[in-house]
């Protein structure tokens, strides 16, 4: 089959749209698409200092690469430095942050790495202990580390974040919050620019599908830690990874179509009611308290009562 750009000998199927591309035009798309949220969405302004969150994980290093090459060919002018977070999961994050420092080394960008145990008092693994039964532990750590790489990218005095979300992560936010009926979060995660009240984040592969994110990160020989979270078994988001997983195989780009419902819903449904700032944290916070604050001062309780 021919390349649908070049004519060449096509190698790989575009996710996003199901066009059959070579792979040096799949790579070429793929960074384009990346540019074109940046430009679109203005993510960010030449000289902008932008801490890139690394797992080690393929979203972040796909990430961190595109960003590195696109800084130097399109000449964006951004400062770029990496931030990790150390959540504490034995056989799991101490794997993978080896891979961070071997990314380091590759870019030679500037890097801050924070713990939850620095941070909190206590490391995910620590909390788990604390628990009498198998509750799904994946939304207090989400809490605990969007507070961990504010402070992280604070410290790396950064103007703005750049987080490796995809649309994937988006489509799942939007049906989780659907099966929920949670009308106030149903356009969660399918902004491409989020949170002017502290550091603002950016999620420059917002558009792509983890499909073509894999593929880029295997075609391009990426370093990256493959194995899943310790956790992920427990957490929510199977069920809706498994509806669209289900759903990918007969249609086109779906990802990409449940966010733009999304989109759609979260503008019908919004209120206009913005968050402020968590008056113990700084951080941001739709009440008094922030979500981080609140984590933190059950988990405490928590140990108190042994
Ligand atoms: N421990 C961490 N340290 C720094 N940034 C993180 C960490 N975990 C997640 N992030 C940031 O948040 C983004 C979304 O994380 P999430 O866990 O939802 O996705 P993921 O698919 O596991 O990402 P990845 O493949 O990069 O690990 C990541 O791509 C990364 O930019």
């Amino acid at each position: 089959m021919p390349c649908a750009i070049c004519n060449g000998k096509a190698a790989i199927k575009y996710a996003s749209d199901g066009r059959l591309l070579c792979k040096p035009c799949f790579f070429q798309t793929f960074e384009d698409a990346v540019l074109h949220t940046i430009e679109a969405d203005s993510l960010f302004t030449p000289g902008q200092r932008v801490a890139i969150g690394v797992s080690g994980g393929k979203d972040s290093s796909v990430l961190t690469h595109v960003l590195f090459v696109l800084n130097e060919r399109h000449s964006l002018g951004l400062d770029l430095h990496m931030v990790a977070i150390d959540e504490g999961i034995r056989g799991y994050r101490d794997d993978s942050l080896a891979c961070v420092y071997r990314m380091q080394e590759r870019y030679s960008l500037p890097l801050v790495v924070k713990s939850f145990k620095g941070l909190f008092g206590a490391s995910l693994d620590d909390m788990d202990a604390r628990r009498t039964t198998e509750t799904p532990l994946c939304s207090e750590c989400g809490v605990l580390r969007r507070n961990a790489l504010l402070v992280g990218s604070r410290e790396a005095q950064a103007d703005i974040m750049a987080l490796g979300h995809n649309a994937d992560d988006a489509a799942e936010a939007v049906i989780l919050n659907l099966m929920r009926a949670d009308t106030a979060r149903l356009g969660r995660g399918t902004k491409a620019l989020t949170g002017g009240a502290d550091i603002p984040r950016a999620k420059p592969m917002h558009r792509c599908t983890q499909r073509d994110i894999v593929m880029y990160a295997h075609l391009q020989r990426l370093d990256y830690f493959a194995t899943e979270c310790t956790y992920a078994p427990r957490a929510l988001r199977n069920v809706p990874r498994a509806i669209l997983g289900a759903a990918g195989g007969v249609i086109q780009g779906v990802p990409l179509k449940v966010m733009q419902v999304g989109e759609v819903l979260s503008r019908r449904l919004d209120t206009g009611t913005r968050p402020g700032l968590c008056e113990r944290c700084g951080g941001m916070a739709s009440g008094r308290v922030c979500q981080a604050c609140l984590v933190v001062e059950a988990e405490g309780k928590r140990a108190r009562e042994g």
